[in-house]
């Protein structure tokens, strides 16, 4: 409405065009944040597929959990303004960036995107659809409203509609869950550090994990298993009844994210009132459906820097909405603090704890990100978020290497 009497003239004002996309490798930590030093919490025997295998067992780097390192995604757009973010993927994942999402985006409109998501998901659907791929077209997502942000002189959050809730609360992954509680989080979720190739010997041993966990958290505080697709239908069952004494709350990523049927099984499975969660290396709308319509879990946790970005998890989340399923993200820093704040399903939110310890909190993705914030006694404030786009900056000491043009 004009406030003044007289012509009112509505001008759309144009958006800037895309003019460059890069795509730049970097390693140790951030994004890539299984890309850590000897002698982490993060890589210290804990279970995993690979763990059938002797020689793979006491570290997940032995296998190559780390090979990829971090993808870094800029997009300039033509008055100067630079949206960027960060995934796991490295230098494959920038070759498929450069050499082919690249065409997608330059000289195209950034609040185009979702014709720009459309045209990278099937132009790479032949060789894509999950994994690394859907990686790349997260993080160049992901960049695109970074920009979209910086253009507007808005926090993502706003352009989703605007915060639920004046603040986060976040339950910690890592290995002190006791820890994690004086720190004020609402729950501590334990790797898992003992598989079916462990057998009896190894359950006992996780058992008493939690149970000495518990003794220290007392009755209140929520502990969670991250199995990390470790285990066996049997096995999990066996894990979920064992640790059911003390109050596991959640039993998380138990199977193979290709076995849904596994999933559907371990959900009738586990005692009443455990939960049985999944999802962060599923990706995509049409992954996610796969879990909700075959019931294969109580809470979905796609990682938005995996599963297709801020435009895919809009629908992924929406799906999961009309279920009367919550959405918690797998911990991905920014990338997911500004989609949660917007959804009522999304009540809490993970918080990965990246000190080797882990006796202290650091942020998520350090060192590559400056201004990520952190929780202040399990909380962030959503007006901690209020800066343009997603209100991080990349850190100019950490090294970048562009092995590909476009
Ligand atoms: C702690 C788990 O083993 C993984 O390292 C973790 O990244 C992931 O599964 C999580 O849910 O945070
Ligand atoms: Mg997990």
């Amino acid at each position: 409405m004009c406030a003044r009497r007289g012509r009112c003239r509505s001008v759309v004002i144009p958006f800037p065009k895309i003019v460059a996309v890069r795509a730049f490798t970097a390693r140790g930590g951030g994004a890539d944040y299984h890309d850590q030093g000897a002698g982490h919490w993060i890589d210290d025997h804990i279970a995993t597929p690979m763990a059938r295998y002797p020689e793979y067992r006491a570290s997940r780097q032995s296998f190559g959990i780390n090979v990829l390192g971090t993808l870094v995604v800029e997009l300039e757009a033509s008055d100067g303004t630079v949206g960027f973010a960060v995934t796991t993927g490295g230098e494959p994942a920038a070759f498929i960036v450069e050499r082919h999402l690249s065409r997608f985006l330059i000289g195209q409109n950034p609040a185009d995107f979702e014709r720009i998501w459309d045209q990278m998901y099937f132009s790479t659907q032949y060789y894509g659809r999950k994994g690394l791929v859907v990686n790349a077209i997260s993080a160049v997502d992901l960049a695109l409203w970074d920009l979209l942000g910086k253009l507007r002189q808005e926090p993502v959050y706003h352009l989703l509609g605007g915060a639920v809730r004046d603040e986060l609360q976040f339950y910690a992954t890592g290995a002190r869950p006791d820890i994690a509680r004086d720190l004020g989080f609402i729950g501590g979720k334990l790797p898992l550090h003992h598989g079916p190739a462990e057998g009896d010997e190894g359950l006992k041993k996780n058992v008493a994990l939690l149970a000495d966990m518990r003794a220290r958290c007392g009755d209140d505080f929520w502990l969670m298993y991250d199995c990390w697709m470790a285990l066996d239908v049997d096995y999990a069952t066996r894990l979920a009844h064992a640790c059911h004494a003390h109050g596991l709350k959640w039993i998380e990523e138990a199977i193979s994210p290709d076995d849904y049927w596994g999933y559907a099984e371990l959900k009738r499975n586990v005692p009443k009132g455990m939960l049985v969660t999944c999802g962060e290396h599923e990706a995509t709308r049409w992954g996610f459906r796969m879990l909700l319509e075959m019931d294969c879990c109580d809470i979905i946790q796609p990682d938005v820097g995996w599963c297709g970005g801020i435009t895919e998890l809009i629908k992924i989340s929406a799906l999961a909405d009309a279920r009367g399923k919550l959405v918690v993200p797998h911990g991905s820093s920014v990338y997911s603090y500004h989609f949660v704040v917007t959804r009522h399903n999304s009540p809490f939110a993970e918080f990965l704890m990246m000190h080797p310890g882990p006796t202290e909190v650091v942020p998520m993705f350090a060192p590559q990100l400056l201004g990520e914030p952190v929780p202040h006694n399990g909380r962030i404030k959503v007006s901690a978020l209020d800066k343009p786009g997603f209100g991080v900056e990349l850190n100019p000491d950490v090294p970048l290497h562009r092995p590909y043009s476009n």
